[in-house]
C-alpha cells in the first residue's frame, strides 16, 4: 500500500473513533438538557463554555491552533445545545449580515436564527420567549458604540451573558474586531475570567464623574470599555456605560457597590460575563 492510502486509513480509523466518542458525548450533553429542562435551567451556559474551551486551549499540545480548537468545539457545543432544546438565538439580519456571522461564531450551525431588523426587535424577541439568546452589535471600528444597544440596555431587564468579538475586513482592507454582546433572562454563575457590564447613573455636573470612577481605583478594578448617553429627555442626568474587570458576585464587587451607590443617583448590573479570548479583542 503506499503511503497516502496508509495515511488515509489511519484517518478514517481515527475518525471512525471521534465521531463514536462524539456521540458519547452527545449522549451526555442530553442527560444534562433532561435536567435542566427539568429544573428550569438556562440551556446555554457561557460560563461552562468558557471554561471548556480556555482548558482544552490550555491542555492541547497542538499542531492545532486554539482558534481551530475554539471553531471545532463551538460546533461541538452548538451540536449539543440543539440536542437539549430548539434553540433560537435572535440577531439583526439578513442571513450573513455580522451580526448573523457574530453569532454564528458563538452559537455554531446547529441552532435556529430569527432574522430582526432592528435592536428593539432583537431585545423583544427575547423577553417574549421567542428567541432564548440575542445578539447584539455594541462596538464596530467603522461606526463606533451601538447607541440603540446602550438605550435598551438602560431600559430592559435582560442581561449581558456573553461577549463576541469578530474580524472584520474594513474597505481599506484592515482587519478590526467589531464587538456584539449576548444578551438573554439568566445571570450567569462566574467562570473565574469575568467582566461585568455596569450603568452609572450621573448628575451632569463638575467632578461627578470623577468621584464615581474614585472606587475602581481605590479597589483596583480595572475598567477596560466607557461609553456615555444622556438619559431620559428633560433629565439632568447622563448614564455612564464601563465595563469592570471581575464578576458581581466577587467580593471586591460588594464594597465597589456600597461606594458606588453613595456616589452615583443610580447604579445597575448590566451582566457579568466571560472575557473575550485574548485572540478575539
Ligand atoms: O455543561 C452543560 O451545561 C451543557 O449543556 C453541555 C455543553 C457542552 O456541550 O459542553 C453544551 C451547552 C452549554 O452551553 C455548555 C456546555
Amino acid at each position: 500500500m503506499n503511503d497516502l492510502a496508509s495515511l488515509r486509513d489511519k484517518i478514517d480509523a481515527i475518525d471512525t473513533e471521534l465521531v463514536r466518542l462524539l456521540n458519547e458525548r452527545a449522549e451526555v450533553a442530553k442527560e444534562i438538557g433532561t435536567i435542566k429542562n427539568r429544573e428550569g435551567l438556562p440551556i446555554y451556559s457561557p460560563e461552562r463554555e468558557d471554561k471548556v474551551l480556555r482548558s482544552l486551549v490550555q491542555k492541547s499540545q497542538g499542531p492545532l491552533r486554539p482558534e481551530a480548537i475554539r471553531a471545532i468545539y463551538c460546533e461541538i457545543m452548538s451540536a449539543s445545545l440543539a440536542l437539549e432544546k430548539d434553540v433560537a438565538i435572535a440577531c439583526l439580519g439578513p442571513a450573513g449580515s455580522n451580526s448573523h456571522q457574530a453569532a454564528k461564531s458563538k452559537f455554531g450551525s446547529s441552532v435556529r436564527y430569527l432574522f430582526l431588523s432592528d435592536v428593539a426587535d432583537v431585545f423583544r424577541e427575547v423577553r417574549k420567549d421567542e428567541a432564548d439568546c440575542g445578539v447584539v452589535p455594541i462596538d464596530d471600528p467603522d461606526h463606533g458604540v451601538a447607541n440603540s444597544t446602550l438605550d435598551q440596555l438602560a431600559e430592559s431587564d435582560l442581561v449581558v451573558c456573553a461577549q463576541i468579538a469578530l474580524q472584520t475586513e474594513n474597505s481599506d482592507s484592515n482587519v478590526a474586531a467589531a464587538r456584539f454582546f449576548v444578551i438573554g433572562k439568566n445571570t450567569n454563575p462566574p467562570s473565574g475570567n469575568d467582566c461585568t457590564m455596569l450603568l452609572l447613573r450621573i448628575e451632569d455636573k463638575p467632578g461627578a464623574l470623577v468621584s464615581a470612577l474614585e472606587p475602581f481605583k481605590t479597589l483596583n478594578i480595572n475598567l477596560s470599555h466607557f461609553a456615555s448617553r444622556h438619559a431620559a429627555k428633560g433629565s439632568n442626568d447622563v448614564f455612564f456605560f464601563v465595563e469592570a474587570a471581575g464578576h458581581t458576585r466577587d467580593l471586591q464587587m460588594v464594597d465597589l457597590f456600597r461606594e458606588l451607590s453613595k456616589r452615583c443617583r443610580a447604579v445597575k448590573v448590566l451582566g457579568s460575563f466571560p472575557k473575550a479570548a485574548s485572540s478575539e479583542v
